[in-house]
């Protein structure tokens, strides 16, 4: 059985993003967000295998980039579903009895640096489950639906949860499964982990390793790449 496996989702629409063509394919250095994000895991000789989750319209442009950036860790390329967890759900399915670890990563996320990768996977490595995270910078109230607020929880215990996010496999599909029987929609895989009741430890990154998500997140990427990143090579 192979060591690791990533799961890059990439079946969402953009809509906050507000451009025609979905965030994932804009141009960033002269290149699609997401080679940005997949040509990371291809370049990691831990990563065994990736599979990248699409909408079903872009598949055949997912293949493409495959080939185009010489992406030969992507065995396969796959339909997502209506939330992120559906399409996060269908790629955990292809590496089922394939691979002993998983992380699964937004495609929207180009910046994760390799080294806190690593110290992710090494955290669930010992206690099975472990994601990328910042501590917040802002107060964060709690707001009721009237905008009053209701409380203010200590920033001390605040992170900010990012991706790539590692488990073993086994536990995560497991996860999903239950969560699924439960009809129970999460925003992010830690969130299913924990309901579990499996301890899920945060692995401190930095910020920028930002999920595109907004118009003003693009000339913040294009800074990153150009000052701190580097342009990148498949
Ligand atoms: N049904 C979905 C929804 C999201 N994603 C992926 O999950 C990642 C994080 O999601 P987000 O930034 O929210 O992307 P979108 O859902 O595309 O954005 P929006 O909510 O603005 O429509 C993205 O790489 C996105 O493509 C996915 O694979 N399948
Ligand atoms: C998984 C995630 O990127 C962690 O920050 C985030 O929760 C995805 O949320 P979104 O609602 O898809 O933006």
């Amino acid at each position: 059985m192979k060591q690791l496996g990533v799961v890059i989702v990439a079946a969402g629409k953009g809509s906050r993003m507000r451009t025609k063509e979905s965030k994932q394919y804009l141009q960033l250095a002269g290149k699609p967000i997401l080679v940005h994000t997949l040509a990371l895991f291809q370049r990691m000789e831990q990563v065994d295998t990736i599979v990248l989750v699409t909408g079903s319209e872009d598949v055949e442009r997912c293949r493409e980039y495959v080939e185009r950036y010489a992406l030969s860790k992507v065995a396969s390329v796959v339909v997502g579903g209506k939330e992120r967890q559906d399409s996060v759900h269908k790629g955990l399915e292809v590496l089922r009895d394939t691979v002993e670890w998983v992380m699964v990563h937004d495609g929207v996320r180009p910046f994760a640096a390799e080294e806190h990768i690593l110290a992710c996977w090494r955290q669930a490595m010992e206690t099975g489950a472990a994601v990328l995270a910042v501590p917040v910078k802002d107060t964060i109230k709690v707001v009721d639906p009237e905008g009053t607020i209701v409380s203010t929880p200590d920033r001390r215990s605040l992170w900010a949860i990012q991706t790539p996010q590692a488990f073993r496999l086994s536990l995560l599909l497991q996860a999903y499964e239950q969560a699924e029987k439960e009809a129970f929609t999460g925003t992010d895989d830690a969130m299913l982990v924990e309901r579990s009741g499996t301890s899920v430890r945060v692995v401190e990154a930095d910020y920028y390793n930002i999920k595109i998500t907004t118009p003003e997140d693009l000339p913040w990427a294009e800074w990153i790449i150009q000052n701190v990143r580097g342009e990148r090579e498949a």
